[in-house]
């Protein structure tokens, strides 16, 4: 097989490469998506290769990634599972959708989406959300409200390509269901979303929220909450406080950056015993806009 140099990387010739602006406004070349790209290693090295990075930044922790599972067969794009101990767990999944595919669904997204910048309530006091938002879920349910905020909630059916994508996450998590979508877009390097869990009760206490990327990649920061902010502390499988007290701080930290087409699902206890957050990055000058499913009881 032959090889070609593509940031730096090796990788298998035999793939298209096709050129888009990044969120930098700098052409960016990549490799067309072809779904059994991401088997074939390079996809780990670069992995690994952020993790060093973020490991340098110590906010990450390599050995909780426990998995990186073989696809079921040779057209599944490889996902990688992050242990987050005490039954909460990550999948990350970076090819989930085709590159250009994917800026099809962002351009459709930015466009057509009724995109809004409410005024929410943070600690007692009026500010405008540092993102635009739209709220998309099925009929019935009971009303998402946070930050003093309830989004306008609008039909699946306004927005078919919306379907597609959701079709496309039940293709790699059988047995999920989703019936409602926040939509989130970050106009640039000072957009972003504070420390928050996504616990609220409509969710139930175990949610499955499942999160895919489009344009300007950013961090996604994850941080344990403290013993006394979680009910897991209660569950007495942690451990005494002394031995809990001593834990590295690395393992209470975890960082992910969020590519073009990807998706990231949360699992488990994770908005129970973790917080997480988009944070500002200077270097972020382009438009991202993330999606996150979930199923309200
Ligand atoms: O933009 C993201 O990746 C995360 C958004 C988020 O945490 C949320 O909508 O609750
Ligand atoms: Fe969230």
């Amino acid at each position: 097989m032959w090889f070609s140099s593509q940031n730096g990387f090796l990788v298998p010739s035999l793939f298209n490469v096709s050129y888009r602006k990044n969120c930098s406004g700098h052409k960016l070349k990549e490799v067309t998506d072809s779904d059994t790209f991401s088997d074939n290693g390079k996809d780990d090295s670069d992995t690994k290769k952020r993790f060093h990075y973020h490991q340098d930044q110590r906010r990450m922790s390599l050995t909780s990634i426990v998995a990186v599972e073989s696809p079921s067969s040779s057209n599944a794009p490889s996902r990688k599972t992050i242990d987050l101990g005490h039954g909460s767990d990550l999948i990350y999944i970076q090819r989930f959708l085709p590159f250009q595919q994917s800026w099809t669904f962002f351009d459709y997204l930015d466009k057509h989406i009724p995109w809004t910048r409410p005024t929410i309530r943070v600690f007692g006091r009026s500010c405008l959300q540092p993102r635009d938002t739209c709220y998309v879920a099925s009929s019935g349910l009971t009303a998402l409200v946070y930050s003093g905020y309830r989004p306008t909630s609008y039909s699946w059916d306004d927005f078919p390509p919306l379907k597609e994508i959701l079709d496309a996450i039940y293709k790699v998590l059988p047995g999920s269901r989703f019936n409602s979508l926040l939509l989130n877009r970050y106009k640039g390097a000072s957009d972003y979303v504070a420390w928050h869990a996504d616990d609220e009760k409509i969710y139930g206490p175990t949610p499955e929220i499942a999160s895919v990327s489009f344009g300007c990649e950013r961090d996604f920061v994850l941080k344990k909450k403290k013993d006394e902010e979680s009910s897991q502390g209660k569950t007495g499988d942690s451990g005494p406080a002394k031995k809990r007290l001593k834990r590295s701080s690395r393992e209470d930290q975890q960082s992910l950056t969020l590519k073009h087409g990807s998706l990231l699902v949360m699992r488990g206890y994770t908005q129970r015993d973790w917080i997480h957050s988009v944070p500002k990055r200077a270097k972020a000058e382009g438009t991202r806009i993330n999606l996150t499913f979930r199923l309200v009881l």
